[in-house]
């Protein structure tokens, strides 16, 4: 679902991602961990389209991020078709980015509707299926300022899958959330997993990644220094870096 292979980036001339090598395949949950800077939003930034790349590949779903391939020659792709693209994407922010101005049930249908042209009518009852399937039915009619930070990010969750993706990115969900809240939105999370979707989730909960995740990666300086199961990474880092970090983690 996911292959990134030596894949580079630079802000002016600061070399953010140095040769990112990671696998996620399909129905595979992967958790990446890393100090901060270490370029872990970057990277789920690139495989959004959000930020272009100077090196390297990197694919989605089987198609090589930024071109499109015809006969053997390869396009870039126009900002059109980028948007198709993202739509099979959906990307969870640390802050919840719902639109204020808009209930739980209409932050939910805005972008099928919109975007999706699909019926209100029926975008209101896939709205009201995904608000029960994150446990928020009875406040589907609440404005995010009359919801906690667990309750916008778990609508923030039903409106990603409201596009209903093939990919779901997650970037440090709970971070932003006060600690009793953590536990709801991580088990709308541990669901998704369950249900077999594809997860690339950037986080500091290490219950969490050592528990769902099929692959944890971590990243450090722009560079996958190491990537196995949780058991083997948490477990029994092969890395220095890796054993520092999670010295100061667990
Ligand atoms: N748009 C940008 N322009 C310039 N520098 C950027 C930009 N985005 C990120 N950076 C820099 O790239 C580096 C990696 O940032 P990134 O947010 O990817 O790291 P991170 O591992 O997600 O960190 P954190 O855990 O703190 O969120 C940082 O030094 C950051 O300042």
């Amino acid at each position: 679902m996911v292959r990134a292979e030596g894949v580079t980036k630079r802000f002016g001339t600061v070399e953010v991602l140095k040769g990112v090598d990671l696998t996620v395949r399909p129905g595979e949950v992967a958790c990446l961990l890393g100090p901060s800077g270490s370029g872990k939003s970057t990277f789920l930034r690139c495989i959004n389209h959000l930020e272009r790349i100077d090196g390297g590949q990197l694919w989605v779903d089987g198609d090589l991020v930024g071109y499109r391939r015809q006969g053997d020659k390869l396009h870039e792709l126009k900002a059109r078709e980028v948007a198709v693209r993202r739509r099979d994407i959906g990307m969870v922010f640390q802050r919840f980015n719902l639109f204020p101005h808009l209930t739980a049930l209409g932050n939910v249908i805005e972008a099928p509707v919109r975007v999706l042209g699909t019926p209100r009518d029926k975008a209101r009852e896939q709205a009201m299926r995904l608000l029960d399937r994150v446990g928020l039915t009875e406040r589907a009619g609440n404005y995010p300022s009359q919801l906690s930070g667990g309750q916008q990010q778990r609508v923030a969750i039903a409106r990603a899958l409201a596009m209903r993706p093939k990919l779901m990115l997650f970037d440090e969900p709970t971070s932003a959330l006060d600690p009793e809240l953590v536990g709801e939105v991580l088990d709308v999370m541990k669901g998704l997993a369950a249900d077999g979707m594809t997860m690339v989730v950037v986080t500091h909960e290490m219950g969490f990644a050592r528990e769902v995740a099929d692959q944890v990666a971590f990243l450090d300086a722009g560079v996958v220094v190491e990537a196995g199961t949780p058991a083997e990474v948490l477990g029994s880092p092969r890395h220095d870096r890796t054993r520092a970090f999670l010295d100061k983690v667990l």
